[in-house]
């Protein structure tokens, strides 16, 4: 990987001002180095699906939807710029080969393994057509490209539908306070985000008090990353660390809390990043609603319940070093550590707005998305 960097961190932004943690054209594709930030602005130069790999796993890109998007473009370059003399058979077989590599970077999050099926669904329906291995190529090419900006419009209506949500189940309050975990903004999406994304209609229709953000030990992505977003936003916000949740409920100031999720299952039972269940348990205690924003593709109906989701546990450094892994070594050499990425949260209910606009609960929603 090559990579370009930039002190400011102001450059981490588009022409429109938004945050980007993907930046791709057709055949080039460029990661924000997340693990730099919020104090340096590095792009890695990712040129095909070993990089993609990495940068994956190492963390440079994360966020359940972004990691999903970050894979599959990163396949569409390596193809883009491949001097490729087979059938289109042997297309189809490359890149059958190369996503079942990518799925094995991260195992938690859904999106991943989703996108991967979907992808090689469409190469195996294109290829049975195709005369020639450049139509493989560039019918691929063209979904994930579809992914990138699909991903953004979904995070916008998931946004809407969340504000519109909150505002009508806490209407005695004129303005309110929301608490979020993690980073599930446009840092861990394509764009304007998941939980941060309803966060930022909120504010945007003007009845957010503040936004509390968890630093979100021991990687850090409340502090490093979902501080940075909403700063850069101007959204009143602000941080504390994740053990000061149940002391901040208890004092009244939380009105509601939203965060993303890297897999639902059918049952409700929802991983998201460790803390989560503390902060789910610490709401219920103060009856807090709380809400998990995410994608309906989010939700696996292929597993009956949290047992059967593969929880990713990460390298011991990331508590024995400070900054999530990167800093200096901070706790005593010797000691064992346990570090699940992920926890499960079971969600009471699931609130889907489709184009009806109908909420269903979970049960509701299962027997309905059986049919979709
Ligand atoms: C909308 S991002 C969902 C999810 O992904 C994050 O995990 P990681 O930073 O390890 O990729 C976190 O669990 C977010 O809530």
């Amino acid at each position: 990987m090559s990579v370009e960097a930039n002190g400011s961190s102001a450059a981490a932004t588009t022409a429109g001002g938004s945050l980007q943690s993907i930046c791709y054209e057709r055949g080039s594709l460029r990661l924000l180095d997340q693990r730099k930030l919020p104090l340096e602005t590095v792009y890695l130069d990712v040129k095909d699906s070993t990089d993609g790999w990495t940068a994956i796993r190492d963390m440079v890109v994360r966020g359940a939807p972004a990691i999903a998007i970050a894979a599959a473009l990163s396949l569409a370059v390596e193809v883009c710029n491949l001097d490729f003399n087979g059938t289109s058979e042997d297309a189809s077989s490359l890149l059958i080969k190369k996503l079942e590599y990518l799925v094995s970077s991260r195992p938690t999050a859904v999106n991943l393994s989703d996108a991967v099926e979907k992808l090689r669904s469409l190469v195996l329906k294109t290829v049975e057509t195709a005369t020639e291995a450049k139509t493989v190529f560039q019918a691929y090419i063209d979904a994930a490209e579809t992914m990138l900006i699909d991903d953004v419009a979904s995070n916008k209506a998931i946004g809407f539908h969340g504000a519109k949500h909150l505002r009508s189940n806490l209407e005695g309050l004129e303005k309110i306070s929301v608490l979020t975990h993690c980073n599930t903004g446009s840092l861990a999406t394509a764009g304007y985000g998941t939980a941060l994304g309803v966060i930022r209609a909120v504010q945007s229709e003007g009845f957010l008090e503040k936004a509390f953000c968890t630093e979100t030990r021991p990687f850090n992505q409340g502090s490093r990353l979902t501080a940075f977003e909403l700063v850069h936003d101007r959204i009143p916000a602000t941080l504390i660390a994740d053990s000061a949740v149940a002391f901040l409920m208890k004092a009244g100031r939380v009105n509601a809390v939203v965060v993303g999720a890297d897999r639902i299952a059918a049952n409700g039972d929802t991983a998201n990043k460790i803390g989560t269940y503390n902060v789910a348990l610490s709401a219920f205690h103060h009856g807090i609603q709380f809400y998990v924003a995410a994608p309906i593709t989010s939700i696996d109906l292929s597993i009956s319940s949290g047992e059967q989701i593969v929880i990713e546990e990460r390298s011991a450094k990331e508590l024995l070093h400070s900054d999530g892994g990167l800093g200096k070594q901070v706790a005593a050499s010797g000691i064992s550590v346990w570090n699940p990425a992920f926890d499960v949260t079971y969600l009471y209910g699931v609130i889907i707005k489709k184009a009806s606009d109908e909420a269903f609960d979970i049960k509701g929603f299962i027997e309905n998305a059986k049919h979709m």
